[in-house]
């Protein structure tokens, strides 16, 4: 029996199965169309129930396929049913090929449309002025530590958080020619792309060549692409748009480089069974008032999974805390912990509770 014959019988039953998941998928998106009616104008992206679907669809899966790439064609599918009920537009800090675009499109697949904003302040200004329905922010990095604006951007915003994406930062090198290092001048990177790449940087670069730091890595790998004698530090997606030779793969230093970011809406979200909850905190500047912040949560039993401090832009030497903990603003242990905090805190407020990141 020649090898075609051989694929023959699995050929057909994968054109059978094919047929199967494609009647399925359909299926599920007239479903998917009546709750929308159901919905009628109201929010039709259900944050909590996604988690869940998400979620089981791991706990269901028994393989070959791992569960990643489960969730992934699941978290696709949702898109586009969703898509069905209503489409929705994210804002996100670019130009296009941004790690926050890429973050977008993970947390809710292909079937959204992205806009791209010049700064983060644009990108929430934009949903909190109704022209996109959320804004996809970046947080923080495992390397770097916070984004400061966008933790300033917190205390003021009336936007909730709604869900949390966390997604694994690889860094290239890249250029528009794979000309020789002595013949370049420069590269362009964000400021925190160039601080995650310092040790790669120094090691193979002449000290000669300056670092300049530009508003995000797609506006890098742009700059790049227009003059051979800079390079750009950025993502594959921004090497693909810009038409970049990748000179070097993954050349951050920290091999498990992670940015979280937050997805801000109109929206509070109901409790999925496994969430998070954002807090900004204002503390009075007297002895001890660190320790009454945390208490409230060591005496509830609550985990904070994020603890930072940044200086409040009203008064001199006092500080707003930016805390995460685990469980949902509705659960009564964070209830109760948060009336304790009110009482020692100058404010508190609740930046959203959200299911923790699934994908
Ligand atoms: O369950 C819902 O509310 C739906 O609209 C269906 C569905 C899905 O495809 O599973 C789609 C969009 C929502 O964000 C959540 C889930």
């Amino acid at each position: 029996m020649s090898d075609d014959s051989k694929l023959l019988p699995h050929r057909q039953a994968i054109d059978s199965i094919d047929k199967q998941i494609l009647d399925l998928m359909n299926e599920r998106a007239k479903h998917a169309r009546a709750i929308g009616e159901l919905k009628g104008t109201g929010v039709v992206y259900r944050p909590e129930r996604e988690a869940q679907v998400l979620r089981r669809i791991k706990d269901l899966n028994i393989g070959p396929l791992p569960d990643e790439a489960v969730a992934r064609l699941f978290r696709e599918i949702m898109s586009e049913c969703l898509a069905v009920e209503r489409p929705l537009t994210i804002a996100y800090l670019g130009p296009e090929g941004t790690f926050t675009q890429l973050a977008a499109m993970k947390h809710f697949g292909h079937a959204a449309h992205t806009v791209s904003c010049l700064t983060v302040d644009e990108s929430l200004r934009l949903v909190e002025a109704r022209q996109a329905d959320y804004v996809v922010a970046p947080v923080e990095n495992s390397t770097e530590g916070s984004v400061g604006r966008t933790l300033d951007l917190l205390v003021a915003t009336p936007l909730q958080a709604c869900g949390e994406v966390v997604l694994r930062i690889h860094h290239h090198f890249l250029r528009s020619q794979a000309v020789d290092f002595s013949e370049l001048d420069m590269v362009y990177a964000h400021a925190q792309a160039l601080a995650q790449c310092q040790h790669w940087l120094t090691k193979h670069l002449p000290d000669t060549v300056k670092r300049v730091a530009v508003s995000s890595n797609a506006e890098a790998a742009r700059l790049a692409a227009q003059n051979p004698r800079t390079a750009a530090i950025a993502s594959q997606a921004a090497a693909e748009i810009y038409a970049l030779n990748k000179i070097a793969s993954n050349i951050e230093d920290e091999p498990n480089n992670t940015t979280r970011f937050l997805v801000l809406g109109h929206q509070e979200t109901t409790p999925s069974g496994q969430d998070k909850t954002s807090l900004v905190v204002g503390a009075p500047h007297r002895v001890g008032s660190l320790h009454n912040i945390i208490a409230p949560f060591m005496q509830m039993g609550i985990s904070m999974t994020k603890f930072e401090s940044r200086p409040s832009k009203a008064n001199l030497w006092e500080y707003v805390f930016f805390i995460d903990i685990e469980g949902h603003v509705l659960d009564e242990k964070v209830q109760a912990a948060l009336t304790l905090l009110r009482e020692q805190a100058v404010f508190v407020k609740v930046v959203g509770a959200y299911p923790v990141a699934v994908l």
